[in-house]
């Protein structure tokens, strides 16, 4: 199995006479993992809606493979969304939603979607509606894996499952991966949990693209360096901090924007250790950046 691409051309998505999304242009590569970012009301479910063919464009257009999903069916069954709603008959047991699973999705692997329900401690017997929110999230997440759609998205299917829940989730994801590549879209507000899963990170700013990078250009636009409060205070004077944490007499300092090899090299000799930027902290940055230039334009 090999995963599709999927391209945004101008892309604007209204709601009534409201835009949320506009003029979005990006290319996901196929078989890859791809972070989808975004602050509240960024725009980030309604991009995978419409990317799913659940919402159409009121403007520009998507292409999955090439074409058009509104314009070729055959293209609808390659995606497979999980939203947080979770696409499930609520009112059905978990058995009964996994035969509807087989039937409305073409590769859905029915028996790996049992062993995930044990792993997870789902009960078959249940219906969505009886489960507990981090439970149904659970079954969500089972369903978009076991589905085994070349295009996969997962729009914050973490919510409510607990840190157990989520490192399972992780986990498979990755095996599952591995195993059959296909291209994958999650959207997290845990930015530091899915730092490691993702291979490009797409942010949504206020209904516009910010960027969309390959993660490893993203944390090469800095550094962090780790010592002593005041070694890392005096190193960092002159240079764009973009966050801080503190550990007892430790601090870590996120530089912003190119430390050359020359700096990272006198940083060692005075005892610093220099690591990648956290995720995290380069999306704070580059919303807030964005926040305020729009203000400014204002
Ligand atoms: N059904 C709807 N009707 C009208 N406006 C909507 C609807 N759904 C979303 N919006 C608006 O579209 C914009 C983008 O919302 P969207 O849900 O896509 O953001 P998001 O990035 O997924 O946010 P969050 O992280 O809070 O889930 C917001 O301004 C929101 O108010």
């Amino acid at each position: 199995m090999t995963g599709l691409t999927v391209r945004a051309e101008d892309l604007g998505v209204s709601y009534g006479a409201d835009p949320a999304l506009s003029g979005i242009t990006l290319e996901l590569e196929p078989n890859r993992i791809h972070g989808l970012l975004g602050r509240n009301g960024a725009g980030k479910t309604t991009l995978l809606s419409a990317l799913a063919s659940l919402r159409a464009p009121s403007a520009g257009r998507i292409l999955i493979d090439g074409a058009d999903p509104f314009e070729d069916e055959r293209l609808m069954e390659q995606v497979c969304l999980i939203r947080e709603s979770g696409d499930v008959l609520a009112d059905e047991k978990l058995r009964t939603n996994l035969d509807w699973c087989e039937l409305a999705r073409p590769r859905f692997d029915r028996e790996y979607a049992e062993r995930l329900i044990e792993q997870f401690g789902l009960d078959l017997r249940k219906k969505p509606q009886a489960l507990s929110r981090g439970q149904a999230s659970a079954f969500g997440a089972i369903i978009g894996l076991a589905a085994r759609a070349p295009v996969t998205m997962f729009d914050e299917v973490h919510l409510g499952m607990d840190a157990q829940a989520r490192q399972m989730f992780y986990d498979e994801l990755l095996a599952e991966f591995a195993e059959r590549p296909r291209t994958i879209v999650l959207s997290s507000h845990l930015i530091s949990e899915i730092e490691h899963l993702v291979e490009t990170v797409t942010i949504l700013h206020a209904g516009a693209l910010l960027l969309s990078e390959e993660s490893d250009d993203l944390h090469a636009q800095g550094a962090t360096l780790t010592g002593p409060a005041e070694v890392v205070d005096r190193f960092t004077s002159t240079q764009p901090v973009i966050g801080t944490r503190d550990l007892g007499p430790t601090r870590q300092a996120t530089v912003f924007g190119s430390l050359d090899e020359a700096m990272l090299t006198r940083a060692r000799a005075e005892g610093l250790q220099v690591g990648p930027v956290p995720l995290q902290d380069l999306f704070i940055h580059l919303s807030n950046h964005a926040h305020d230039t729009a203000k400014e334009s204002t």
